[in-house]
């Protein structure tokens, strides 16, 4: 018996950051059925993206809603409680301890997916320490990581540099998701830890997150197909 082929659109997840719901679907129509998985953050989130979410999956498609979620914990198990009834597939919250329970107990018995943001990959480790922490990138990664796995969070946002440590800390369970996805050429604007999209798959990423080189592209679909190839070939 064989394994099932993997299909490449499964792995890539567009992020819609736009100003207004009406270029979101102009974009996803312009998408087609080249990506069937997209981002909602706090641009387009908070400019109506939750209907249209609620739009596209209707349609079949798959949601990430990523307001990276950290507050008290009666907050963030009510807030993850509505974005399972919204049908997302994933939704993110910062890798704090009390942050990651309260999120696994807010999505219940639902199909969603808590992925648990370590550390961003506009960050390095000067702005971890203008931000007060003393440890570098790779042990606070590694620390949050230990503390998802205790809590059997069910995904890791990382920068794909990072991949490959985070699936030995994780252990087998568990998605890793990486966004700081740049194609050779791509500008990198403010992201500080990237990878192309064949070296994210080649380090274990589960799921890349691709914004600007995909939505600011002058042909959105072919930068989509670019990045699927890439994924392919990765994992061939
Ligand atoms: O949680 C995220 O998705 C996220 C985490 C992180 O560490 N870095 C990061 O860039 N993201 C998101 O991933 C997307 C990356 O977009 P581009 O840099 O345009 O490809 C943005 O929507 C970010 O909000």
């Amino acid at each position: 018996m064989h394994a099932p082929v993997p299909d490449p659109r499964d792995r890539l997840i567009v992020a819609l950051d736009l100003s207004s719901v009406g270029a979101a679907e102009s974009l996803v129509s312009r998408l087609g059925d080249t990506v069937n998985f997209y981002k909602i953050g706090y641009e387009l989130g908070f400019a109506g993206g939750l209907g249209f979410a609620r739009e596209l999956i209707a349609d079949g498609r798959k949601v990430f809603i990523d307001f990276k979620l950290h507050d008290i914990g009666n907050t963030v198990a009510r807030g993850v409680a509505s974005l399972a009834a919204l049908g997302a597939s994933f939704a993110t919250v910062h890798a704090y301890p009390q942050t990651m329970r309260a999120a696994m107990e807010g999505k219940g018995a639902s199909p969603l997916r808590i992925l648990a943001v370590t550390v961003l990959t506009s960050y390095d480790e000067g702005d971890l320490n203008e931000a007060g922490y003393a440890a570098s990138v790779a042990e606070t990664v590694a620390r949050r990581v230990a503390q998802a796995r205790a809590i059997g969070i069910d995904g890791i946002v990382c920068a794909p540099t990072d991949a490959a440590s985070v699936r030995a800390a994780l252990g087998p369970r568990g998605a890793i998701v990486t966004p700081g996805v740049r194609p050779d050429g791509s500008d990198a604007g403010d992201q500080k830890r990237i990878a192309t999209p064949f070296a994210a798959i080649r380090a274990g990423a589960d799921h890349l997150v691709v914004g600007r080189p995909i939505v600011a592209s002058p042909d959105p679909a072919a930068a989509a197909r670019a990045v699927l190839a890439e994924i392919a070939r990765a994992l061939s």
